[in-house]
């Protein structure tokens, strides 16, 4: 990399005050750099800013945690956060409401700047606008499930018949009605991390963080907690930022997955676009093993109708995924399923686009067109996701 380049690339931003941002972005974060070390704050901007970590190290002393990261997280989105351990995931969710002060960069949640906060500002913003569920779920060990929920409406000033009846609608939601007088103690680990969740609800905020909050569960529980994120978010499209290392749990959950590595985004796109068309061999090789046929969808590997086609075959939705299409095919015996986009035909899938997809032949995997990167399209530039319901529709 030349001199200029690097410098390009590492400059940050000058924080002005006035934060520029899509009008349907919750956060905004634009060249946010986290260092940790001595005289950390000379990093970003510097000759050392694009040094390997090995490297940055051994010049400086200083580990760039986050290195010059720039997104939008959208309203009604779930944001994953993914990435290998020391990636730099849980320090870059922390930057978002300051539990660690960011090195420099901007960052704005709904327009406001959140680096020129003070301190009832913050905490306002850790409280009520972005609250965090954690892996250890910090439950109040004395307290009752619907006290622990109700813990967060104290200090909102409601009565406690209020407050009480409010946790209690909650606590229900995540599905522990019954158990409302259990403490902490005396409930699995799944059960305490709805009622964290439950307590993270109780503020109404206006983005939950999530930090890797199932990885301590065993499979099924965490595959149920899955679940009851991706109903959560379906019925009330509350906007989440969600940190994981588990790939498959990042594709589950993820409206857009951020695909971080040492400090850095790589990708950042869907799931369908990380799996379809990963950035560089980095991602191409982390996504190897996924089955693309649960990922990519007939929207991407469909073919145009031809004469006579638009009769016969079972109808799909464009964002249904390629294996629910070759279920559909395969039940009905048909050569090939019909893409039908709000009663309009669209295209086809016949037995060789879905092998196709299958085997990686073709798609948006084949074709060497890498979906939006951090550096393009950090901020905008990926297209939006399917509304995700993927429903077969015939
Ligand atoms: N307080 C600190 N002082 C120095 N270095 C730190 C500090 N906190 C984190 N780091 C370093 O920053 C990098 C990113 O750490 P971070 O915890 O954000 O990664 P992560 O992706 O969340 O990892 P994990 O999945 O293991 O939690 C790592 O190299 C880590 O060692």
């Amino acid at each position: 990399m030349t001199g200029t380049e690097t410098l390009k690339a590492a400059e940050p931003a000058p924080n002005t005050g006035a934060v520029a941002t899509d009008e349907n972005a919750v956060f905004s974060v634009r060249n946010l750099w986290k260092v940790f070390g001595p005289k950390a704050d000379r990093i970003p901007g510097s000759e050392h800013a694009s040094l390997p970590p090995a490297e940055l190290r051994e010049a400086t002393g200083c580990t760039a945690a986050v290195r010059d990261v720039s997104f939008d997280v959208r309203k009604g989105e779930v944001f994953v956060v993914m990435g290998l351990s020391g990636s730099g995931k849980s320090t870059l969710v922390r930057c978002l409401t300051r539990l660690i002060e960011p090195t420099s960069g901007t960052l704005a949640i709904d327009g406001e700047d959140v680096l020129a906060m003070d301190r009832s500002r913050l905490r306002e913003l850790r409280r009520h606008r972005a609250a965090m569920v954690f892996q250890h779920f910090g439950l109040l060990p004395h307290r009752t499930v619907l006290d622990n929920v109700a813990y967060g409406l104290e200090i909102q000033g409601l009565s406690k018949a209020e407050r009480r009846a409010k946790a209690a609608e909650l606590v229900a939601k995540v599905g522990l009605a019954g158990l409302e007088d259990r403490r902490p103690s005396q409930l699995s680990g799944g059960q305490q991390q709805r009622v964290g969740l439950a307590r993270a609800l109780a503020v109404d905020p206006s983005v939950l963080l999530f930090d890797e909050p199932f990885s301590a569960l065993d499979p099924l529980i965490r595959r149920e907690m899955q679940d009851e994120v991706v109903r959560l978010h379906r019925e009330e499209g509350r906007t989440m930022v969600f940190i994981t290392h588990d790939l498959s749990e990042a594709l589950r959950l993820g409206t857009r997955i951020a695909l971080m590595r040492d400090g850095g985004i790589v990708q950042l796109g869907t799931p369908e676009e990380i799996v379809g068309s990963p950035a560089d061999d980095y991602v191409r090789e982390f996504v190897r093993d996924v089955p693309r046929e649960q990922v990519l969808t007939v929207a991407t590997a469909m073919r145009p109708a031809l004469a006579g086609e638009s009769e016969r075959g079972p109808a799909v939705r464009p964002d249904a995924t390629v294996s629910e299409a070759i279920e559909a095919v395969s039940r009905s015996g048909d050569p090939a399923a019909r893409v039908m986009d709000g009663g309009r035909l669209v295209g086809v899938v016949d037995h060789a686009c879905l092998l196709d997809v299958v085997a990686g032949t073709s798609g948006p995997g084949a074709a060497a067109t890498p979906a939006s990167t951090a550096s393009t399209s950090g901020a905008t530039g990926a297209p939006d996701a399917p509304d995700g319901s993927r429903e077969v529709t015939a």
